[in-house]
């Protein structure tokens, strides 16, 4: 049977006024791949801090491995191995040392943390930069630091904080398949991110999280079937097209610059379009996460 490592019930955070997290329910189990996908600002970070036992919260119920972080934040974190958003390696340390300066956190005999850096640099490819101090590293092979750092402690959970931010799209795909390779080694992961990309191709289960509030749950094949279903009529949003559209009671969604209709019949609707408004652009395409969001949201998700 899978267990239950995180469940959250009703969880609130309330800075003064500001309610950053608004009753948010969600459950992970063992092995899984979860994502809270939401903008900056949706709660994400407030929510993974109130999960790593470092902020305490205002309401609702929240278990860790079946334990309150209020009364047992220490025995959680040592399971938790954490990736934050800002980088926070040690800068005059090397990045072997980087390694074996945080397993003392942990209580790991010195022997045994050199041979689980060893092992980690291995993975991460990082072997040849051993030696090397910390602003000398790419930003993606900080964020490959960063990851072998917090599995030093060989956790039960890892939480990555926007693992991708920032990273050029080589050293995104790269952690990816890092990623991927973690899960399939049956880590239980934890990840926020606001890319879409992201959340849709690593994911085995996501929130989409917006101004504290969890707005739905699902896989990402399931929520794009669920809101969307079918495939998407792409066009400009000018003037022309809303007015041609709506004099036929045809409903669309707008997101900054483009249009999308959500049709059985994409192939009609686009003739008809390119048939009556001059010069527009049109193309059809299956639906995505993104669709999901400006649904649900009004908004499109800026990457
Ligand atoms: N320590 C704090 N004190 C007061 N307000 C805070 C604090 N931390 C976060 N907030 C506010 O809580 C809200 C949620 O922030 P949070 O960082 O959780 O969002 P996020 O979804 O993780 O976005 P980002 O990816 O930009 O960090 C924001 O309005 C933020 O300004």
């Amino acid at each position: 049977m899978t267990s239950t490592i995180i469940f959250a019930d009703g969880l609130i955070k309330r800075y003064k006024e500001l309610t950053a997290v608004d009753s948010i329910s969600f459950s992970v189990s063992e092995g899984e791949l979860f994502g809270f996908l939401g903008p900056n600002g949706a709660g994400k970070t407030t929510t993974m801090k109130m999960v790593q036992c470092v902020s305490p919260r205002t309401g609702g119920n929240l278990q860790i491995f079946g334990m309150d972080p209020d009364l047992s934040g220490r025995s959680i974190r040592r399971r938790i191995g954490v990736v934050p958003q800002e980088t926070n390696l040690d800068p005059d340390l090397s990045v072997y040392d980087n390694l074996v300066v945080y397993a003392r956190f942990f209580d790991i005999p010195p022997g045994e943390a050199e041979t689980r850096a060893l092992d980690l640099l291995s993975f991460f490819e990082l072997e040849t930069k051993k030696d090397t101090i910390i602003e000398k590293l790419s930003g993606g092979m900080k964020r490959r630091l960063l990851l072998a750092r917090a599995l030093m402690n060989q956790p039960d959970l890892l939480i990555l904080d926007e693992p991708t931010i920032g990273l050029d799209p080589q050293a995104r795909h790269h952690m990816w398949e890092i990623l991927y390779k973690l899960r399939a080694d049956g880590h239980t992961i934890v990840l926020t991110t606001h890319y879409l990309e992201e959340a849709a191709r690593l994911c085995d289960r996501l929130v989409i999280m917006d101004q504290g509030k969890i707005l739905t749950e699902g896989s990402p094949e399931e929520l794009v079937k669920q809101y969307i279903g079918m495939d998407i009529v792409e066009t400009d949003n000018i003037p022309e097209v809303v007015t041609y559209l709506t004099s036929l009671g045809i409903s669309f969604e707008t997101g900054g610059e483009t249009i999308q209709i959500k049709t059985q019949n994409p192939r009609k609707i686009s003739d008809a379009l390119l048939d009556s408004v001059q010069g527009i652009r049109v193309i059809t395409r299956p639906g995505t996460l993104e669709d999901v969001f400006l649904l649900l949201t009004g908004r499109r998700l800026r990457e």
